[in-house]
């Protein structure tokens, strides 16, 4: 599908791949600024070379983690100008690799700039044309401004940052946290747990993303911190739900049958559970998601878990 404006300079040909909630609210950003774009799924009556023909200047994913892979070899084996920025929205990690989508991205298309978009972005507010801002994160600064320059908006306002793996992992982890806080409202729990619970959830992100090569600072921004209020506080979030709905007793394959779209969190839980045993970093409420995602405990084992762990300072020295 082709969407076409009035012309604005410096308009740009923006191909989005993957037409689901989130791809769909971002080609109407890129839309509404005047961009020429394409949106391609996998069900499209045209094919991802058609789309792709004519000198595209960005081309975003918005697919969910479980076909990056699959889709990047695609866009390898389509004829591509050495121009072009690929841009990833995904949230999750590759099960096989433990890679991030940019990862992914970059080790298919070493010689292309790279850049992430991230942050709290509920789509369905942004659909409804509520406002909001999220980062664009590159190892190429000029990359990075142009996404910022496409996507920007008197609605929708967008800042750069030079740590992309940083800004992928707040957006990654927390989905992990919003489970937990899920669980921590659908058991009633009340202000107090809340608040501790996602205290302590930053302080775990920033953990996980300290080992993998992320700035701290980062996990402080609109990436981390933003998305884990906004996640861990709304019931648009699908992660969120999955989460309440277990504390009502309800089963992970009951659950997400029935929930609208992806909840990239189960995933992304699994996938760090790999990535804590082979680099030895403790996380101790996504394994407990984990555990609780496995059916190994209860929502009331996992938070008594949780509140009876050794005794130890806020902060290691
Ligand atoms: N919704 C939101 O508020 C936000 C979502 N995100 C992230 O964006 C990503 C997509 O989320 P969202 O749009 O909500 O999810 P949806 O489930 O609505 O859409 C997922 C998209 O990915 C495609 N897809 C899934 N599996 C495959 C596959 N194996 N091969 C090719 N294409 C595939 C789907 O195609 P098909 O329709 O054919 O199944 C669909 O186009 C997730 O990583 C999510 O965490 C990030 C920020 C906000
Ligand atoms: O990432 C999101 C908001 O920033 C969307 O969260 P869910 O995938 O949990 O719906």
């Amino acid at each position: 599908m082709t969407y076409r404006k009035s012309k604005i300079e410096n308009r740009k040909t923006v191909v989005i791949l993957g037409a689901g909630a989130w791809g769909t609210a971002l080609a109407n950003l890129a839309w509404v600024n005047g961009h020429e774009v394409r949106l391609w799924s996998r069900n499209s009556s045209q094919t991802l070379a058609a789309v792709l023909q004519d000198a595209a200047d960005i081309v975003l994913s918005a697919i969910s983690m479980k076909g990056v892979r699959d889709v990047a070899l695609l866009v390898k084996s389509c004829p591509l100008s050495p121009e072009i920025i690929f841009v990833t929205a995904t949230k999750g990690l590759d099960p096989q690799t433990t890679y991030t989508p940019s990862q992914t991205w970059q080790t298919e298309f070493p010689h292309h700039s790279v850049v992430v978009l991230s942050g709290p972005n509920l789509s369905q507010e942004i659909e409804q044309e509520l406002p909001a801002a999220c980062v664009v994160a590159s190892k190429n600064f000029a990359a990075a401004h142009q996404v910022q320059l496409v996507f920007s908006s008197s609605r929708f306002r967008v800042y750069t940052s030079p740590d992309p793996i940083g800004v992928e992992l707040g957006g990654t982890v927390k989905n992990v946290m919003a489970i937990a806080a899920g669980v921590c409202d659908g058991l009633h729990l009340g202000t107090n747990a809340k608040a501790a619970l996602v205290t302590r959830a930053l302080t775990e992100m920033v953990r996980i993303g300290q080992v993998l090569g992320s700035k701290t600072e980062t996990f402080y921004g609109l990436s981390g911190l933003g998305d884990l209020l906004a996640t861990c506080n709304s019931p648009l979030s699908r992660n969120y739900q999955v989460g309440y709905q277990l504390a009502s007793g309800k089963r992970l394959t009951e659950i997400l049958n029935t929930l609208p779209g992806t909840a990239e969190g189960v995933n992304t839980c699994r996938v760090l559970m790999q990535i804590s045993q082979q680099q030895n970093i403790t996380i101790p409420i996504t394994e407990q998601v984990y555990r609780l995602l496995e059916s190994e405990v209860t929502p009331q084992q996992a938070l008594d878990e949780l509140m009876l762990r050794d005794m130890k300072p806020e902060y290691n020295q």
